[in-house]
C-alpha cells in the first residue's frame, strides 16, 4: 500500500535563540521560540509522517508541557518517528518540504539541510526535496514575526517495494 501525509508548523522569531532548520544551525540574529529547539521544518515533517501512518500529531507524541522535551533536538524526535515508520513495515518513498520565511535566504543551506534530514530519515538525498519561499512581505511571515513550514511525504509498504524491485531489478 502507499500512504501520503501532510504537515504544517509555524514558530515565532525571537532574539536570543538559535535558528535550527532541518537540523542545521543557520546564522541569524533571530531564532525560533519553542519548548523544543523549535525546528519547524522537522516538526512539519514529523506531522506529515504521523499523518501518513494515521498516528495523530507531534504534540500527542511529544507533549509541549513535558520537561523531557525542553530544548530537545527535533532531530532526536524525528529519529523516534522513523522507528515507528519501520515498525509499521513502511519505507519513506519521498518528502517534499517547504519553508516560508522572508529571510535569511535559504538556498545556500539546501544541501546541508537535505544531508542532515537524509541522515535522520535513513534515506537517500534524492528522496528529499527542500524548497523555500518568502511570503512577499504579507502576513506574520512578511512582517518577520515568524516562519512557517509545510511537508508532504509518501510512504510505501516494504513488501510492495521489495516486490517492485524483484521485477524491475533495483531502484
Ligand atoms: N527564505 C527564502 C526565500 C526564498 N528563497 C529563494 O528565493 C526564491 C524566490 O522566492 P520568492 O518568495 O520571491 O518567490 C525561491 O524560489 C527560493 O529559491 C530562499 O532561498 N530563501
Ligand atoms: C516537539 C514539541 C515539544 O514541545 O515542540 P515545540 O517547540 O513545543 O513546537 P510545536 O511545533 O509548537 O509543538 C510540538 C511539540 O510537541
Amino acid at each position: 500500500m502507499l500512504k501520503v501525509g501532510f504537515g504544517y508548523d509555524s514558530h515565532r522569531l525571537v532574539k536570543g535563540r538559535k535558528l535550527l532548520l532541518g537540523g542545521v544551525e543557520i546564522p541569524s540574529q533571530f531564532g525560533l521560540k519553542g519548548h523544543s529547539d523549535a525546528d519547524l521544518l522537522i516538526h512539519a515533517l514529523i506531522d506529515a509522517l504521523l499523518g501518513a501512518l494515521g498516528k495523530g500529531d507531534i504534540g500527542t507524541h511529544f507533549p509541549d508541557d513535558d520537561p523531557e522535551y525542553k530544548d530537545i533536538s527535533s532531530s532526536k524526535l524525528l529519529k523516534k518517528i522513523v522507528l515507528e515508520v519501520k515498525a509499521e513495515k513502511y519505507l519513506i518513498n519521498n518528502c517534499d518540504l517547504q519553508i516560508v520565511a522572508e529571510k535569511p535566504k535559504l538556498q545556500s543551506y539546501r544541501e546541508k539541510i537535505v544531508n542532515s534530514l537524509a541522515e535522520d530519515l535513513e534515506i537517500s538525498k534524492a528522496k528529499i526535496n527542500f524548497k523555500a519561499t518568502t511570503n512577499e512581505k504579507m502576513g506574520f511571515v512578511g512582517r518577520e514575526e515568524g516562519m512557517a513550514a509545510y511537508a508532504v511525504v509518501s510512504l510505501i509498504e516494504k513488501k510492495l517495494w521489495d516486490f517492485y524491485n524483484s521485477i524491475e531489478g533495483g531502484e
